[in-house]
């Protein structure tokens, strides 16, 4: 829409030439043509032109004479192809109105799907971090409960699962408001049936069944939350099972990918792979730059290259606090009515950007980092236990305190309890082999990292 209305005299004039229009014939018919509203439905594009009222005796004739021509120099000018739709001034307001009430229907419809408007497919910057995730987001928002069922999306904190599930719930919505769309944190879905069961009745319990399992489309974030939690598991278990037999579409956001919720009942770990498993990375730097210009471009801002590549090149793994920065600054300019520039990006973001000052990375921390990823205790870590669910987190930590610490293998064998330093040679081989065939190990061991060292 907004490409043919930058362009709407360029189009006009196009007419004008390629029909050989005298002036006069150009400023009666065409010039008071004005382009009112696009509609977009599926791949159908109807544009709406509108005539004023006092063309109105000639509306037929216009509407014969020049809507192919419209039609044909808008699709060779901006490359859209749409059918026009003349209206005259009263059934412009009247579509206006109905335009208000479908436009207020579908923000209802959001507020009650538990979406924030904000978070849009328009509104997120595809990068070679996120664009299988952006892909597989699209076909299922295109396909709901078709294609893949569950999508199942993981990345670290903060690198946009929560965007991209609300960006599939809005245009489901659009396309379709009457879809019923359900987006919870797993917390809220924990606390709902903590809730339900503490009123220890079982209309409660009911209310809470029949919420859950009335849904067309369930977004459910972080589920990494809900391990260790056996009733809630046993209940999202149910909630999966009506759904998915009924295909209904699931959307599942989470820290880390299936295989590696070690903790979580396997019956739901394996319906987890049911479906699609798509990751989200931390973006590099063209990704970055093009997220910051994104944000400055929504919040109507011109902020100067040098303190946006700063940025960019300072904040690296988490786009929440790249976005944060530029909210600092920008909310900084606004208070003290001064530019931004990088003498204030220095100062003001001292807190976040301390390129001298890096964090510690002690044995203690990777060991913490890693236990805390996989849902496990760090004395697990450093127990003697043998199961696979603790073997391969202990296997990383010893990697990673060679590959980023680098401290001698006798060492680490000590700070993992005391364990021989062959057992170390065979933990860092049998990692470094791991990820040379495994890309799921591969993505394990960067999001750990990620979180060992966030810059
Ligand atoms: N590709 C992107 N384009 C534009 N904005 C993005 C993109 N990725 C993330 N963001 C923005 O970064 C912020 C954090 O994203 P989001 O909340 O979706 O992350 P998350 O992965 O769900 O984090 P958490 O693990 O904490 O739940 C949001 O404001 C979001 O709009």
């Amino acid at each position: 829409m907004d490409i043919i209305k930058e362009k709407w005299e360029e189009i006009l004039y196009t007419v004008k030439l390629e029909h050989e229009l005298t002036d006069v014939s150009f400023d009666t018919w065409l010039k008071p043509l004005k382009v009112h509203s696009f509609e977009k439905n599926g791949s159908a594009n109807t544009l709406y032109i509108l005539i004023p009222a006092e063309q109105q005796p000639a509306f037929g004739y216009i509407k014969k004479k020049y809507a192919l021509p419209l039609r044909v120099a808008i699709a060779e000018i901006t490359g859209l192809d749409c059918s026009l739709e003349f209206i005259l001034p009263e059934e412009a307001q009247k579509l206006e109105a109905k335009k208000a009430t479908v436009t207020s229907n579908l923000n209802e419809c959001i507020e009650k799907a538990n979406l924030n408007p904000k978070y849009t497919f328009d509104t997120f910057v595809v990068g070679s971090n996120n664009n299988f995730a952006h892909a597989a987001s699209l076909a299922v928002a295109e396909s709901p409960g078709e294609m893949y069922n569950p999508l199942f999306i993981y990345g670290g904190v903060g690198l946009g699962k929560t965007h991209l599930m609300h960006s599939i719930a809005h245009f489901i919505l659009e396309r379709n408001p009457e879809t019923k769309v359900l987006y919870v944190t797993s917390e809220s879905f924990t606390n709902e049936l903590i809730e339900a069961i503490r009123n220890n009745n079982n209309t409660a319990t009911a209310r809470f069944r029949e919420k859950y399992r009335n849904i067309d489309v369930l977004l459910i974030d972080d589920i990494q939350f809900i391990i260790g939690k056996e009733s809630t598991q046993e209940e999202f278990f149910h909630t999966f099972n009506d759904l998915h037999s009924n295909k209904k579409q699931i959307i599942i956001s989470s820290d880390k990918p299936p295989k590696e919720m070690q903790t979580l009942e396997g019956r739901l770990r394996s319906r987890f792979e049911w479906g699609l498993i798509a990751d989200i990375s931390s973006p590099d730097y063209e990704t970055r730059m093009a997220i910051l210009r994104k944000k400055e471009e929504l919040d109507g801002y011109q902020v100067n290259d040098e303190v946006i590549k700063y940025i960019a090149t300072n904040i690296k793994s988490n786009i929440r606090e790249l976005e944060g920065a530029l909210n600092k600054l920008m909310a900084c300019s606004r208070l003290e009515k001064k530019e931004i520039t990088i003498e204030m990006a220095e100062q003001e973001l001292r807190d976040i950007i301390s390129p001298d000052e890096k964090r510690e990375v002690t044995p203690e921390l990777i060991i913490n980092t890693v236990a805390e990823h996989f849902g496990i205790r760090p004395e697990d870590i450093k127990g003697k236990k043998r199961n696979s669910e603790i073997v391969f987190p202990r296997q990383i930590a010893m990697y990673l305190c060679r590959e980023i610490i680098g401290i001698p293998l006798k060492s680490i064998g000590t700070i993992m309890g005391k364990k021989d330093h062959t057992t170390v040679i065979h933990a860092c081989n049998t990692i470094v082999a791991d990820m040379e065939k495994s890309e799921s190990t591969r993505n394990t061991v960067e999001i750990i990292k990620k979180k060992i060292t966030p810059n």
